[in-house]
Protein backbone atom coordinates (compact mmCIF):
# COMPACT_ATOMS: atom_id res chain seq x y z
CA UNK A 1 0.00 0.00 0.00
CA UNK A 2 1.41 3.29 -0.98
CA UNK A 3 1.62 6.43 1.80
CA UNK A 4 -1.63 8.16 -0.48
CA UNK A 5 -3.79 4.88 0.04
CA UNK A 6 -2.84 5.10 3.36
CA UNK A 7 -4.07 8.70 3.95
CA UNK A 8 -7.14 7.80 2.18
CA UNK A 9 -8.25 5.44 5.12
CA UNK A 10 -10.68 7.19 7.69
CA UNK A 11 -8.57 6.92 11.21
CA UNK A 12 -8.67 7.70 14.76
CA UNK A 13 -5.62 5.77 14.92
CA UNK A 14 -6.53 2.31 14.33
CA UNK A 15 -4.30 0.54 12.49
CA UNK A 16 -5.64 -3.17 11.73
CA UNK A 17 -8.53 -5.24 12.32
CA UNK A 18 -9.23 -8.76 13.83
CA UNK A 19 -11.77 -10.54 12.87
CA UNK A 20 -12.56 -12.42 16.06
CA UNK A 21 -14.72 -15.81 15.56
CA UNK A 22 -15.27 -19.10 17.68
CA UNK A 23 -12.93 -21.50 15.78
CA UNK A 24 -14.17 -25.23 14.62
CA UNK A 25 -12.13 -28.72 14.12
CA UNK A 26 -10.65 -29.22 10.69
CA UNK A 27 -10.27 -33.09 10.82
CA UNK A 28 -11.69 -35.93 13.00
CA UNK A 29 -8.61 -35.66 14.84
CA UNK A 30 -9.58 -32.43 16.27
CA UNK A 31 -12.71 -32.88 17.32
CA UNK A 32 -11.89 -33.55 20.96
CA UNK A 33 -9.29 -31.12 21.37
CA UNK A 34 -11.53 -28.41 19.67
CA UNK A 35 -14.52 -29.71 22.15
CA UNK A 36 -12.26 -29.74 25.13
CA UNK A 37 -11.39 -26.28 24.30
CA UNK A 38 -14.77 -24.50 24.31
CA UNK A 39 -16.12 -26.46 27.00
CA UNK A 40 -12.72 -25.92 29.61
CA UNK A 41 -14.03 -26.09 32.81
CA UNK A 42 -17.98 -25.28 31.95
CA UNK A 43 -19.27 -28.31 32.75
CA UNK A 44 -20.64 -29.85 29.91
CA UNK A 45 -21.79 -33.25 30.27
CA UNK A 46 -19.25 -36.00 28.96
CA UNK A 47 -22.69 -37.45 27.28
CA UNK A 48 -23.48 -33.71 25.34
CA UNK A 49 -19.50 -33.49 24.45
CA UNK A 50 -20.06 -37.35 22.31
CA UNK A 51 -23.34 -36.21 21.14
CA UNK A 52 -21.87 -33.03 19.90
CA UNK A 53 -19.01 -34.86 18.26
CA UNK A 54 -21.15 -37.37 16.16
CA UNK A 55 -22.09 -33.55 14.48
CA UNK A 56 -18.78 -33.04 13.65
CA UNK A 57 -17.59 -36.73 12.69
CA UNK A 58 -20.52 -37.11 10.43
CA UNK A 59 -18.89 -34.05 8.64
CA UNK A 60 -15.36 -35.52 8.55
CA UNK A 61 -14.15 -33.74 11.83
CA UNK A 62 -14.97 -30.91 9.91
CA UNK A 63 -16.85 -27.58 11.02
CA UNK A 64 -17.93 -25.35 8.10
CA UNK A 65 -16.67 -22.29 9.91
CA UNK A 66 -13.46 -21.66 9.60
CA UNK A 67 -14.00 -21.51 5.82
CA UNK A 68 -16.48 -19.33 6.07
CA UNK A 69 -14.32 -17.18 7.85
CA UNK A 70 -11.85 -17.46 5.25
CA UNK A 71 -14.66 -16.49 2.67
CA UNK A 72 -15.68 -13.49 4.99
CA UNK A 73 -11.92 -12.49 5.64
CA UNK A 74 -11.56 -12.48 1.85
CA UNK A 75 -14.86 -10.42 1.21
CA UNK A 76 -14.14 -7.84 3.54
CA UNK A 77 -10.01 -7.61 1.84
CA UNK A 78 -12.33 -6.94 -1.08
CA UNK A 79 -14.58 -4.60 0.03
CA UNK A 80 -11.81 -2.33 1.81
CA UNK A 81 -9.39 -2.44 -1.06
CA UNK A 82 -12.14 -1.34 -3.15
CA UNK A 83 -12.42 1.87 -0.50
CA UNK A 84 -8.71 2.07 -0.80
CA UNK A 85 -8.57 2.13 2.53
CA UNK A 86 -5.38 0.36 3.74
CA UNK A 87 -6.47 -1.46 6.53
CA UNK A 88 -4.95 -4.64 6.86
CA UNK A 89 -7.34 -7.69 8.11
CA UNK A 90 -6.20 -10.32 11.00
CA UNK A 91 -8.01 -13.29 11.86
CA UNK A 92 -8.04 -14.82 15.32
CA UNK A 93 -10.35 -18.16 17.08
CA UNK A 94 -11.22 -18.74 20.86
CA UNK A 95 -11.16 -22.24 20.73
CA UNK A 96 -9.16 -23.52 17.12
CA UNK A 97 -6.72 -22.30 15.21
CA UNK A 98 -5.78 -19.25 14.00
CA UNK A 99 -5.74 -18.86 18.00
CA UNK A 100 -6.55 -15.15 19.21
CA UNK A 101 -2.98 -15.31 21.22
CA UNK A 102 -1.06 -16.05 17.96
CA UNK A 103 -3.30 -13.38 16.03
CA UNK A 104 -2.25 -11.02 18.57
CA UNK A 105 1.74 -11.34 18.82
CA UNK A 106 1.53 -11.27 14.91
CA UNK A 107 -0.51 -7.92 15.14
CA UNK A 108 1.83 -6.71 17.04
CA UNK A 109 5.10 -7.99 15.63
CA UNK A 110 3.74 -6.70 12.06
CA UNK A 111 3.84 -3.02 14.14
CA UNK A 112 0.09 -2.71 15.14
CA UNK A 113 -0.65 -1.07 18.60
CA UNK A 114 -4.34 -0.04 18.03
CA UNK A 115 -7.09 -2.91 16.66
CA UNK A 116 -10.87 -2.96 16.29
CA UNK A 117 -11.90 -6.28 16.63
CA UNK A 118 -14.91 -7.44 14.95
CA UNK A 119 -16.71 -10.41 16.15
CA UNK A 120 -18.63 -13.21 14.20
CA UNK A 121 -21.63 -12.60 16.59
CA UNK A 122 -24.70 -9.97 15.80
CA UNK A 123 -26.38 -9.85 19.90
CA UNK A 124 -24.77 -9.04 23.43
CA UNK A 125 -24.40 -11.73 25.72
CA UNK A 126 -21.41 -13.99 27.74
CA UNK A 127 -21.12 -16.25 24.80
CA UNK A 128 -21.48 -13.63 22.04
CA UNK A 129 -19.43 -10.50 23.44
CA UNK A 130 -18.51 -11.19 26.72
CA UNK A 131 -16.36 -14.35 26.00
CA UNK A 132 -14.53 -12.79 23.26
CA UNK A 133 -13.14 -9.69 25.76
CA UNK A 134 -12.11 -12.15 28.05
CA UNK A 135 -10.35 -14.35 25.63
CA UNK A 136 -8.55 -10.91 24.43
CA UNK A 137 -7.80 -10.31 27.67
CA UNK A 138 -6.08 -13.68 28.20
CA UNK A 139 -4.20 -13.66 24.79
CA UNK A 140 -2.95 -10.32 25.92
CA UNK A 141 -1.11 -11.56 28.88
CA UNK A 142 -0.40 -14.76 27.48
CA UNK A 143 1.64 -12.81 25.10
CA UNK A 144 2.58 -10.47 27.61
CA UNK A 145 1.50 -7.11 25.22
CA UNK A 146 -0.79 -6.30 27.30
CA UNK A 147 0.72 -2.62 28.31
CA UNK A 148 1.32 -2.20 24.39
CA UNK A 149 -1.79 -3.34 22.21
CA UNK A 150 -4.88 -2.06 22.74
CA UNK A 151 -8.09 -3.92 21.33
CA UNK A 152 -11.34 -2.38 20.98
CA UNK A 153 -14.32 -4.38 20.30
CA UNK A 154 -17.36 -3.33 17.49
CA UNK A 155 -20.01 -3.07 19.16
CA UNK A 156 -23.52 -5.84 18.73
CA UNK A 157 -24.65 -5.00 15.11
CA UNK A 158 -27.83 -7.25 15.32
CA UNK A 159 -30.11 -4.05 14.70
CA UNK A 160 -27.91 -2.71 11.71
CA UNK A 161 -28.84 -2.90 8.08
CA UNK A 162 -25.65 -4.98 7.46
CA UNK A 163 -27.14 -7.70 9.53
CA UNK A 164 -30.93 -6.75 8.54
CA UNK A 165 -30.88 -6.65 4.81
CA UNK A 166 -29.64 -10.37 4.06
CA UNK A 167 -32.73 -12.14 6.41
CA UNK A 168 -35.00 -9.50 4.78
CA UNK A 169 -33.75 -11.15 1.54
CA UNK A 170 -34.05 -14.64 3.21
CA UNK A 171 -37.34 -14.20 4.80
CA UNK A 172 -39.32 -13.19 1.35
CA UNK A 173 -37.18 -16.11 -0.23
CA UNK A 174 -38.27 -18.54 2.35
CA UNK A 175 -42.18 -17.63 2.39
CA UNK A 176 -42.26 -17.44 -1.39
CA UNK A 177 -40.86 -21.22 -1.67
CA UNK A 178 -43.26 -22.46 1.59
CA UNK A 179 -45.74 -21.61 -0.62
CA UNK A 180 -44.76 -23.09 -3.69
CA UNK A 181 -44.30 -26.47 -1.58
CA UNK A 182 -47.85 -25.65 0.11
CA UNK A 183 -49.39 -25.55 -3.61
CA UNK A 184 -47.77 -28.27 -4.86
CA UNK A 185 -49.20 -29.92 -2.32
CA UNK A 186 -52.51 -28.76 -3.08
CA UNK A 187 -52.60 -26.52 0.11
CA UNK A 188 -52.39 -23.81 -1.40
CA UNK A 189 -54.72 -22.05 1.47
CA UNK A 190 -52.61 -22.92 4.25
CA UNK A 191 -50.07 -20.23 5.54
CA UNK A 192 -46.49 -20.56 6.69
CA UNK A 193 -45.52 -20.18 10.03
CA UNK A 194 -41.96 -18.22 10.51
CA UNK A 195 -40.23 -19.39 13.06
CA UNK A 196 -37.21 -17.20 13.97
CA UNK A 197 -34.44 -19.35 16.05
CA UNK A 198 -31.65 -18.45 18.15
CA UNK A 199 -29.30 -20.20 20.64
CA UNK A 200 -30.78 -21.26 23.77
CA UNK A 201 -28.49 -20.12 26.87
CA UNK A 202 -29.08 -20.62 30.58
CA UNK A 203 -31.98 -18.48 31.75
CA UNK A 204 -30.31 -17.33 34.48
CA UNK A 205 -27.72 -15.76 32.46
CA UNK A 206 -30.16 -14.14 30.08
CA UNK A 207 -31.93 -13.22 32.97
CA UNK A 208 -29.27 -11.63 34.58
CA UNK A 209 -28.27 -9.17 31.05
CA UNK A 210 -29.99 -5.46 32.11
CA UNK A 211 -30.68 -2.63 31.35
CA UNK A 212 -33.89 -2.92 33.16
CA UNK A 213 -35.79 -0.41 29.90
CA UNK A 214 -35.24 -3.09 27.31
CA UNK A 215 -36.39 -5.71 29.85
CA UNK A 216 -39.54 -3.44 30.41
CA UNK A 217 -40.38 -2.96 26.73
CA UNK A 218 -40.00 -6.50 25.40
CA UNK A 219 -41.48 -8.27 28.88
CA UNK A 220 -38.23 -10.13 28.61
CA UNK A 221 -34.13 -10.61 29.39
CA UNK A 222 -32.11 -8.25 27.00
CA UNK A 223 -30.83 -11.51 24.75
CA UNK A 224 -34.44 -12.62 24.22
CA UNK A 225 -35.53 -8.96 23.55
CA UNK A 226 -32.68 -7.88 20.81
CA UNK A 227 -34.00 -11.43 19.02
CA UNK A 228 -37.60 -10.21 18.95
CA UNK A 229 -36.56 -7.02 17.99
CA UNK A 230 -35.15 -8.56 15.05
CA UNK A 231 -37.78 -10.43 14.54
CA UNK A 232 -40.32 -8.03 14.76
CA UNK A 233 -38.46 -5.80 12.26
CA UNK A 234 -38.79 -7.97 10.10
CA UNK A 235 -42.12 -8.85 10.32
CA UNK A 236 -42.83 -5.37 9.65
CA UNK A 237 -40.56 -4.77 6.72
CA UNK A 238 -41.11 -7.39 4.49
CA UNK A 239 -44.22 -7.47 2.17
CA UNK A 240 -44.57 -11.27 1.47
CA UNK A 241 -44.60 -11.76 5.52
CA UNK A 242 -48.00 -9.36 5.97
CA UNK A 243 -50.21 -11.38 7.88
CA UNK A 244 -48.42 -14.16 9.41
CA UNK A 245 -48.03 -15.68 12.15
CA UNK A 246 -44.28 -15.68 13.93
CA UNK A 247 -42.63 -16.92 17.19
CA UNK A 248 -38.96 -16.79 18.66
CA UNK A 249 -37.82 -20.25 19.60
CA UNK A 250 -34.14 -21.78 20.36
CA UNK A 251 -32.07 -24.49 19.42
CA UNK A 252 -28.30 -26.19 20.55
CA UNK A 253 -29.43 -26.50 24.76
CA UNK A 254 -26.18 -27.98 26.56
CA UNK A 255 -25.49 -28.52 29.89
CA UNK A 256 -27.09 -29.85 32.43
CA UNK A 257 -30.58 -31.20 31.76
CA UNK A 258 -31.13 -29.82 35.63
CA UNK A 259 -30.35 -26.18 34.52
CA UNK A 260 -32.85 -24.84 33.06
CA UNK A 261 -32.61 -23.20 29.34
CA UNK A 262 -34.49 -20.64 27.09
CA UNK A 263 -37.24 -22.37 25.50
CA UNK A 264 -39.15 -24.04 23.62
CA UNK A 265 -36.83 -26.14 21.84
CA UNK A 266 -37.46 -25.55 17.87
CA UNK A 267 -38.21 -29.22 17.53
CA UNK A 268 -40.89 -29.17 20.17
CA UNK A 269 -42.13 -26.17 18.88
CA UNK A 270 -42.49 -27.58 15.48
CA UNK A 271 -44.76 -30.54 17.03
CA UNK A 272 -46.54 -28.24 18.94
CA UNK A 273 -47.50 -25.93 15.53
CA UNK A 274 -47.92 -29.08 13.67
CA UNK A 275 -50.60 -30.09 16.23
CA UNK A 276 -52.33 -26.49 16.05
CA UNK A 277 -52.67 -27.02 11.83
CA UNK A 278 -49.63 -25.58 10.42
CA UNK A 279 -48.61 -26.95 7.28
CA UNK A 280 -45.42 -25.30 6.74
CA UNK A 281 -42.54 -23.34 8.41
CA UNK A 282 -39.57 -20.83 7.47
CA UNK A 283 -37.11 -21.69 9.78
CA UNK A 284 -35.09 -18.33 10.07
CA UNK A 285 -31.74 -18.72 12.17
CA UNK A 286 -31.36 -15.27 13.06
CA UNK A 287 -29.27 -15.72 15.90
CA UNK A 288 -25.92 -16.64 13.39
CA UNK A 289 -23.98 -15.06 10.83
CA UNK A 290 -23.16 -17.92 9.14
CA UNK A 291 -24.24 -21.62 8.20
CA UNK A 292 -21.62 -23.67 10.59
CA UNK A 293 -22.28 -26.42 12.35
CA UNK A 294 -24.72 -25.72 14.64
CA UNK A 295 -27.19 -24.56 11.94
CA UNK A 296 -26.35 -27.21 9.50
CA UNK A 297 -26.48 -30.36 12.44
CA UNK A 298 -29.85 -28.61 14.68
CA UNK A 299 -31.56 -27.00 11.91
CA UNK A 300 -30.87 -28.72 8.27
CA UNK A 301 -30.82 -31.88 10.11
CA UNK A 302 -33.09 -32.53 13.09
CA UNK A 303 -35.55 -29.33 12.65
CA UNK A 304 -36.29 -30.30 9.01
CA UNK A 305 -36.15 -34.28 9.89
CA UNK A 306 -38.73 -33.20 13.06
CA UNK A 307 -40.66 -31.16 10.01
CA UNK A 308 -40.98 -34.12 7.81
CA UNK A 309 -42.06 -36.61 10.05
CA UNK A 310 -44.72 -34.63 10.82
CA UNK A 311 -45.81 -33.86 7.26
CA UNK A 312 -44.78 -30.07 7.08
CA UNK A 313 -42.89 -28.08 4.31
CA UNK A 314 -39.87 -26.39 5.30
CA UNK A 315 -37.43 -24.34 4.26
CA UNK A 316 -34.04 -22.91 6.10
CA UNK A 317 -33.42 -19.64 5.34
CA UNK A 318 -29.85 -18.99 4.49
CA UNK A 319 -27.71 -16.42 7.63
CA UNK A 320 -25.46 -13.51 6.08
CA UNK A 321 -22.70 -15.60 5.16
CA UNK A 322 -20.87 -13.25 2.73
CA UNK A 323 -24.10 -11.87 1.12
CA UNK A 324 -22.90 -8.33 -0.28
CA UNK A 325 -25.03 -6.29 2.11
CA UNK A 326 -23.45 -7.53 4.91
CA UNK A 327 -19.66 -7.33 3.72
CA UNK A 328 -20.48 -4.09 2.68
CA UNK A 329 -22.23 -3.12 5.69
CA UNK A 330 -19.90 -4.77 7.90
CA UNK A 331 -17.24 -2.47 6.41
CA UNK A 332 -19.50 0.72 6.73
CA UNK A 333 -19.57 -0.35 10.49
CA UNK A 334 -15.79 0.08 10.73
CA UNK A 335 -15.55 2.93 9.00
CA UNK A 336 -17.79 4.75 11.44
CA UNK A 337 -16.08 3.19 14.38
CA UNK A 338 -12.69 4.40 12.81
CA UNK A 339 -14.23 8.13 12.14
CA UNK A 340 -15.44 7.78 16.00
CA UNK A 341 -19.01 7.18 15.71
CA UNK A 342 -20.87 6.72 18.47
CA UNK A 343 -20.98 3.11 18.60
CA UNK A 344 -24.60 2.43 19.17
CA UNK A 345 -27.85 3.98 17.78
CA UNK A 346 -26.18 4.51 14.47
CA UNK A 347 -27.32 5.89 11.24
CA UNK A 348 -27.59 2.39 9.83
CA UNK A 349 -29.92 1.31 12.80
CA UNK A 350 -32.45 -0.57 10.97
CA UNK A 351 -34.17 -1.75 14.35
CA UNK A 352 -36.03 0.65 16.18
CA UNK A 353 -35.34 1.09 20.05
CA UNK A 354 -32.65 2.15 22.57
CA UNK A 355 -29.85 -0.55 22.15
CA UNK A 356 -26.60 0.10 24.59
CA UNK A 357 -23.54 -1.46 24.39
CA UNK A 358 -23.91 -3.57 26.92
CA UNK A 359 -22.16 -6.79 26.15
CA UNK A 360 -23.20 -8.49 29.45
CA UNK A 361 -23.75 -7.60 32.86
CA UNK A 362 -23.00 -10.69 34.59
CA UNK A 363 -20.16 -13.14 33.64
CA UNK A 364 -17.96 -10.46 32.28
CA UNK A 365 -14.71 -9.32 33.81
CA UNK A 366 -11.90 -9.18 31.91
CA UNK A 367 -9.62 -8.22 33.48
CA UNK A 368 -7.60 -5.42 31.74
CA UNK A 369 -11.08 -3.72 30.42
CA UNK A 370 -9.47 -0.44 30.50
CA UNK A 371 -7.21 -1.78 27.53
CA UNK A 372 -9.69 -4.21 25.42
CA UNK A 373 -12.83 -2.78 24.56
CA UNK A 374 -13.58 -0.28 27.32
CA UNK A 375 -17.70 -1.52 27.95
CA UNK A 376 -20.00 1.93 26.89
CA UNK A 377 -21.87 0.96 29.57
CA UNK A 378 -23.12 4.63 30.38
CA UNK A 379 -26.12 4.90 32.50
CA UNK A 380 -27.35 7.97 29.96
CA UNK A 381 -28.50 6.81 26.59
CA UNK A 382 -27.21 8.79 23.95
CA UNK A 383 -27.24 8.85 19.95
CA UNK A 384 -29.64 10.25 17.70
CA UNK A 385 -32.59 8.02 18.63
CA UNK A 386 -31.79 7.60 22.23
CA UNK A 387 -34.59 9.67 23.87
C1 LIG B 1 -25.08 -17.78 22.30
C2 LIG B 1 -24.19 -18.76 21.58
C3 LIG B 1 -23.76 -18.70 20.28
C4 LIG B 1 -24.17 -17.66 19.26
C5 LIG B 1 -23.21 -16.56 19.19
C6 LIG B 1 -22.05 -16.90 18.30
O1 LIG B 1 -22.27 -17.21 17.13
O2 LIG B 1 -20.93 -16.86 18.78
C7 LIG B 1 -22.91 -19.82 20.03
C8 LIG B 1 -22.23 -20.09 18.83
C9 LIG B 1 -21.49 -21.25 18.55
N1 LIG B 1 -21.34 -22.35 19.32
C10 LIG B 1 -20.56 -23.27 18.69
C11 LIG B 1 -20.18 -24.50 19.18
C12 LIG B 1 -20.37 -24.95 20.48
N2 LIG B 1 -20.99 -24.29 21.50
C13 LIG B 1 -21.00 -25.05 22.67
C14 LIG B 1 -21.54 -24.70 23.89
C15 LIG B 1 -22.26 -23.55 24.20
N3 LIG B 1 -22.60 -22.55 23.32
C16 LIG B 1 -23.30 -21.55 24.00
C17 LIG B 1 -23.82 -20.37 23.47
C18 LIG B 1 -23.62 -19.93 22.16
N4 LIG B 1 -22.86 -20.55 21.19
C19 LIG B 1 -23.38 -21.96 25.36
C20 LIG B 1 -24.04 -21.14 26.45
C21 LIG B 1 -22.77 -23.19 25.47
C22 LIG B 1 -22.59 -24.04 26.69
C23 LIG B 1 -21.65 -23.49 27.70
C24 LIG B 1 -20.31 -23.08 27.15
O3 LIG B 1 -19.54 -23.94 26.69
O4 LIG B 1 -20.01 -21.89 27.21
C25 LIG B 1 -20.30 -26.25 22.37
C26 LIG B 1 -20.00 -27.33 23.39
C27 LIG B 1 -20.85 -28.51 23.21
C28 LIG B 1 -22.32 -28.22 23.37
O5 LIG B 1 -22.76 -28.29 24.49
O6 LIG B 1 -22.97 -27.93 22.37
C29 LIG B 1 -19.91 -26.21 21.02
C30 LIG B 1 -19.18 -27.25 20.24
C31 LIG B 1 -20.17 -22.70 17.42
C32 LIG B 1 -19.28 -23.37 16.39
C33 LIG B 1 -20.10 -24.09 15.38
C34 LIG B 1 -19.22 -24.76 14.36
O7 LIG B 1 -18.27 -25.47 14.72
O8 LIG B 1 -19.46 -24.58 13.16
C35 LIG B 1 -20.74 -21.46 17.34
C36 LIG B 1 -20.62 -20.44 16.24
FE1 LIG C 1 -22.18 -22.55 21.23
Amino acid sequence: MSRAENQSTPGLGYDAVLLASFGGPEGQEDVIPFLRNVTAGRGIPDERLEEVATHYRANGGVSPINEQNRDLLAALEAEIAGREWSLPLYWGNRNWDPYIPDALQQMYDDGHRRVLMLVTSAYAGYSSCCQYREDIDKGLEATGLGEQLEIVKIPQFFHDRAFITPFQEALATGITDVRAQLAAQGESEAQPKIVFVTHSIPTAIAEAQGPEHVKEEFGTDAYSAQHLAVARTLMETVPEAAGLEHSLVFQSRSGAPSTPWLEPDINDAIEEYAEQGTRGVVVMPIGFVSDHMEVKWDLDTEAKETAGELGLAFHRAPTPGIHAAFVSGLVDIVARQLEGAAPQQQANQKVPGTWDDICCVTGCRPRLTARSAAPRREESRTGPSGA
